[in-house]
């Protein structure tokens, strides 16, 4: 009989000696079996999460989304399942993906600031936090520092930086990078000119493919703390050279210093104390040669993909581009914001092919909150998932067809388009994400893509090769992985003066 718990402990302890190794594992087993029963049983029926619709199996584990991760479908995994469940979905044990306009104010704009998700944090090589840190001060502290370069009025002091590279490019990765290298380290890479990618620029792509694997990893405290305890001596390497790459380039830049107004120019020092130092300049240069150039390289190929499906829709676009500018050196960041199916042309792109499809996680701080009149514990990952928002039909009218008209305003409607203002959600479009970490080059990605694309339709004339229909259809590694796009291009027929 065991009458008090010392000897309760004691016994265990016997048994436990006297067992066989045989013995032991069996044993071990059934307490994780019995584990994972009681869990799995808790998560279905009295989580605070199961009310929530979404397949059982998802409320139970993770796998389901850690298979779909690997193989490049989440988003499409999202979308069938936010089609068959609502706009509230369970795709986790802890994990809540939404497609209502309401919850990016919630999640991504909430007082409370929700935390982003640990895993999502890119950890530059230097050890010192970017832009992309979870920690709320630090972050504070960059956006307030960044956020004079990336403004209206920075950008357009930078706007000669942009049309250097402009006016030579049809491929829009080496002009995103070329563009990008050029705001951060004072010369661009070169890409355009050599018409060739490098092995720098490689393995940035080669990096966003290893994604879900480096989410994987980050998410599980075990997974983490081996990882990072044993992390093989190449790869540290690998990362080094990568980092050192940007930082060589920044200290170049901070050695001979510029005339011209790049990003550096315009940081603004965001308290008396507070200095940008050569190790910060380094690890957010690197986080805005990641987020700021594929991203845009991206939009920029589904945006001509879907023009050149869509031939009458490209025939607009052209007539405005070519009404307007009559050359490259014509085009300003000013009045290419003025072109009204430009700026619905570009919307609708983002629509249809969100560069960041899905959303990145914020995390429920300790207490639980209520979010869509439904209580979420603390730990809980919200997010909106971009692609199945804007491709739902409660969101969108014909949401898989490239409509720019939708965008435009009621008056410049053409009679017999359908009216596309009925929409019964059009808050729910949030590309750049919302709140306070919002895409901080909003702005410049606007201005670049409005810039490269009037570059291209004031020169050129566009259309699908056979080979190229179907590229939409691509997997997700958070990034699309888009396939070679192949165009006919001819150069524009010249202008016919009036009399
Ligand atoms: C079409 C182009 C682009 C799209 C669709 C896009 C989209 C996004 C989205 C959705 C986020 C929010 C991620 C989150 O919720 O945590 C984000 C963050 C960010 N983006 Fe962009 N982006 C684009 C271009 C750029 C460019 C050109 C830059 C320039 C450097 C840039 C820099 C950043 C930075 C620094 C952040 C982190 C902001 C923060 O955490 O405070 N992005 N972007």
């Amino acid at each position: 009989m065991v009458s008090s718990s010392k000897d309760f402990l004691e016994y265990g302890f016997n048994l436990v000696s006297e067992m066989s190794v045989s013995d032991g594992i069996e044993a071990a087993l059934c307490v994780l079996a019995l584990w994972f029963v009681s869990q799995s049983f808790y998560s279905v029926t009295f989580h605070p999460l199961s009310a929530l619709p979404g397949p059982w199996l998802c409320a139970i584990t993770r796998i389901p989304y850690w298979i779909q991760l690997f193989r490049g479908n989440e988003v499409h995994w999202l979308h069938d399942l936010h089609n068959r469940y609502g706009t509230v979905l369970r795709f986790g044990p802890d994990d809540l993906s939404y497609i209502s306009s309401g919850a990016w104010k919630e999640i991504y704009g909430n007082r409370l600031e929700l935390s982003k998700a640990p895993d999502y944090g890119i950890q530059p090589a230097n050890a010192i936090r970017s832009l992309s840190t979870t920690d709320v001060d630090t972050h504070r502290l960059w956006r307030r520092m960044f956020a004079p370069a990336f403004s209206e009025v920075g950008l357009r002091k930078q706007q000669p930086i942009f049309k250097e590279q402009v006016e030579l490019t049809s491929i829009f990765s080496f002009a995103t990078f070329d563009i990008m290298a050029d705001l951060c380290f004072g010369q661009p890479l070169g890409l355009l000119e050599r018409d060739r990618s490098s092995a720098w620029v490689n393995s940035i792509f080669k990096l966003i493919k290893l994604m879900p694997l480096s989410l994987f990893v980050e998410y599980y405290n075990v997974s983490r703390f081996l990882y990072r305890k044993f992390e093989p001596k190449c790869i540290q390497k690998k990362k080094h050279e990568h980092f050192q790459h940007s930082a060589q380039r920044v200290h170049e830049r901070v050695k001979t210093g510029s005339t011209r107004p790049d990003i550096w120019k315009q940081v603004s020092p965001a308290g008396p104390t507070e200095k940008l130092s050569l190790n910060a300049m380094c690890s957010n240069a690197e986080l805005f040669m990641l987020a700021g150039t594929e991203t845009i390289a991206t939009l920029l190929s589904g945006l001509i993909y879907h023009l050149c499906l869509r031939p009458e829709k490209l025939e607009l676009l052209k007539n405005e581009i070519r009404a307007s500018f009559d050359t490259v050196s014509d085009l300003s960041f000013r009045r290419l914001s003025q072109c009204a199916y430009l700026n619905a042309c570009i919307k609708e792109g983002l629509r249809i092919y969100p560069p960041v499809a899905v959303g990145v996680p914020r995390v429920v701080r300790e207490g639980g909150m209520l979010i869509d009149n439904c209580w979420v514990p603390e730990g809980t990952r919200l997010s909106v998932a971009q692609y199945a928002a804007y491709h739902s039909e409660k969101n969108f009218r014909d949401a898989n067809a490239f409509i720019p008209e939708r965008w435009l305003p009621r008056s410049a409607q053409n009679k017999t388009d359908v009216d596309f203002h009925a929409d019964p959600s059009p808050d729910v479009f949030h590309p750049f994400s919302y709140g306070s970490r919002d895409c901080l080059g909003r702005n410049l990605a606007l201005h670049e893509i409005r810039l490269i694309m009037g570059a291209l339709l004031v020169k050129f004339d566009f259309e699908l090769c056979e080979d190229s229909h179907g590229w939409e259809k691509q997997l997700n590694f958070l990034m699309w992985v888009k396939g070679p796009l192949f165009c006919r291009v001819s150069p524009a027929p010249p202008k016919i003066k009036e009399e």
